[in-house]
């Protein structure tokens, strides 16, 4: 928003397109778990979520994303606009969730879209329209994706196995993910440095995304040289990498437009 602004956008915008877009992501979150509280139940990492512990009720949760759904629609719908919103929540608990989390090594790489929309959603509420910035926003969060889920399914692939998940992190050995990872983290980055002609970057944001870059494509590397060689490849290193890299890369992003050089 701050990008789209070139500078400090209105305060009670900013407010009010977190809390809708937080309601929305909420709202999606909410469905997820309803649909897949079945294999939640079964996998170490999910089993303590309020559906799988009784702590909420089935229907007590439907109820609650389909409610979340509509205040959110009805609040971004009074201070901007509902669409994209509606668009992330369908494309999660649809797309990705309903249809291909299940079925397919890929599911990731598509379903990863619904986290792309908030960009636009920030954007648009700002502009009120959308340009080539924001779709290369959209860009970097969906190459950046699969490097940041696969490593965590690689680390839990017993528990994606035990419930017939095809996350590619646990269906291919050390080195295919390894490899894969690389690929995509270069593409990230790469992604990344084109914000510098399309949206006129300046020095803070060059160099952050040029160091922090680096260190991720370093850590993709890394991963797959250790499963390469038969080491434990430790995969956490890059899931924690990529999401302190994006996060900074996001507050160079939004503090580059603030400063003169
Ligand atoms: C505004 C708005 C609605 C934004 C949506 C953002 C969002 C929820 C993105 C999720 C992306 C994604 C595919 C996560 C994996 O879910 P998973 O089911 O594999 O994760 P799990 O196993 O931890 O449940």
């Amino acid at each position: 928003m701050i990008l789209a602004a070139r500078g400090l956008p209105d305060l009670w915008l900013i407010f009010a397109t977190v809390i809708g877009g937080s309601l929305s992501a909420g709202s999606a979150a909410a469905f997820n778990m309803y649909l897949d509280r079945d294999i939640d139940a079964h996998m170490q990492r999910t089993e303590n979520r309020p559906l799988v512990t009784g702590e909420v009720s089935p229907r007590g949760a439907l109820t609650f994303a389909w409610t979340l759904a509509a205040v959110s629609t009805v609040w971004l719908w009074i201070f901007t606009n509902p669409l994209l919103s509606v668009g992330a929540i369908f494309f999660y608990v649809v797309v990705y969730t309903m249809i291909l989390k299940r079925r397919t090594e890929q599911n990731i790489v598509w379903g990863g879209i619904a986290g792309c929309f908030p960009v636009l959603i920030g954007w648009s509420a700002v502009t009120g329209s959308l340009s080539w910035a924001p779709f290369i926003l959209f860009a970097l969060v969906f190459l950046w994706t699969p490097p940041h889920y696969w490593p965590l399914s690689m680390k839990y692939a017993d528990q994606y196995d035990e419930v017939d998940v095809p996350m590619l992190g646990a269906t291919r050995s050390g080195s295919q993910v390894g490899l894969q990872v690389i690929l995509y983290a270069w593409a990230t980055v790469a992604c990344s440095l084109l914000l510098i002609p399309v949206a006129s970057m300046g020095l803070v944001y060059t160099a952050s995304a040029l160091v922090f870059g680096g260190w991720f494509v370093y850590e993709s590397h890394r991963l797959y040289s250790r499963a390469v060689q038969g080491g434990e490849p430790r995969p956490m290193r890059v899931f924690h990498a990529s999401i302190t890299y994006l996060t900074l890369l996001f507050v160079a992003i939004a503090v580059d437009p603030l400063l003169p050089f």
